[in-house]
């Protein structure tokens, strides 16, 4: 079993989805952690690092976030933050708004899964990525999140329509934790 170093459930469900047959499970404790990063990598190494020191066993973060290329990669690091603590509707209609004078409707969702063994002092963070567009409606209910206006590369639907199904096999999370979990099978007793 492994901890996910998180504050959000949804991460944990997708994961579990992800890694079939590996028990992951929520940290029982929740650390406070400044996300001050500029990158993702270093806001998943932030969560990773005192996270693992807390609960003093491996541990896997997970920093995500979309990128919308004609808002300058907007919100990117700031996915969470921005209007935060607003429902995502309210976020989705905003962002909408911002695009609406805009040709180029390309995006991408970024998620860095990094590993941390606070006791063998091994870091390990892979990035995973998937290209789409943000829809001109906020469609569907699956998923979490921007999922109800994004619609990855090769579908005509949004993730939010989608499902796991689909979000399972192409979305940052699955390439990014697929990737970590090749890598750790090799260099730690996975
Ligand atoms: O698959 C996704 N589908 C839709 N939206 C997503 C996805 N993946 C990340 N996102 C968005 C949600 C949030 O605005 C930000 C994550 O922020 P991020 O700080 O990584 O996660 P969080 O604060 O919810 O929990 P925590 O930091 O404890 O892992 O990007
Ligand atoms: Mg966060």
């Amino acid at each position: 079993m492994i901890y996910i170093a998180t504050s959000n459930p949804h991460k944990v469900e997708e994961i579990r989805i992800i890694l079939e047959g590996i028990e992951v499970e929520r940290s029982p404790k929740n650390v406070e952690v400044i996300e001050d990063g500029k990158s993702f990598y270093e806001n998943s190494m932030k969560k990773a690092y005192y996270y693992g020191l807390a609960l003093n066993t491996p541990v896997i973060a997970d920093d995500s976030g979309l990128e919308i290329n004609a808002l300058g990669r907007f919100p990117g690091v700031e996915s969470a933050r921005f209007m935060e603590g607003k429902p995502y509707v309210l976020k989705m209609e905003k962002i909408l708004k911002m695009l609406e004078s805009k040709v180029d409707r390309s995006a991408q969702f970024v998620c860095v899964a990094t590993y941390f063994n606070p006791k063998k002092g091994v870091l390990i963070s892979v990035e995973g990525k998937v290209e789409g567009e943000i829809s001109r409606e906020i469609k569907g209910n699956f998923g979490f999140g921007y999922d109800p206006f994004f619609i990855p590369h090769g579908y005509e639907k949004t993730f939010g329509e989608l499902g796991d199904e689909i979000k399972r096999k192409i979305s940052h999370r699955s390439r990014a934790f697929r990737k970590l979990f090749k890598i750790l099978k090799e260099v730690e007793e996975f």
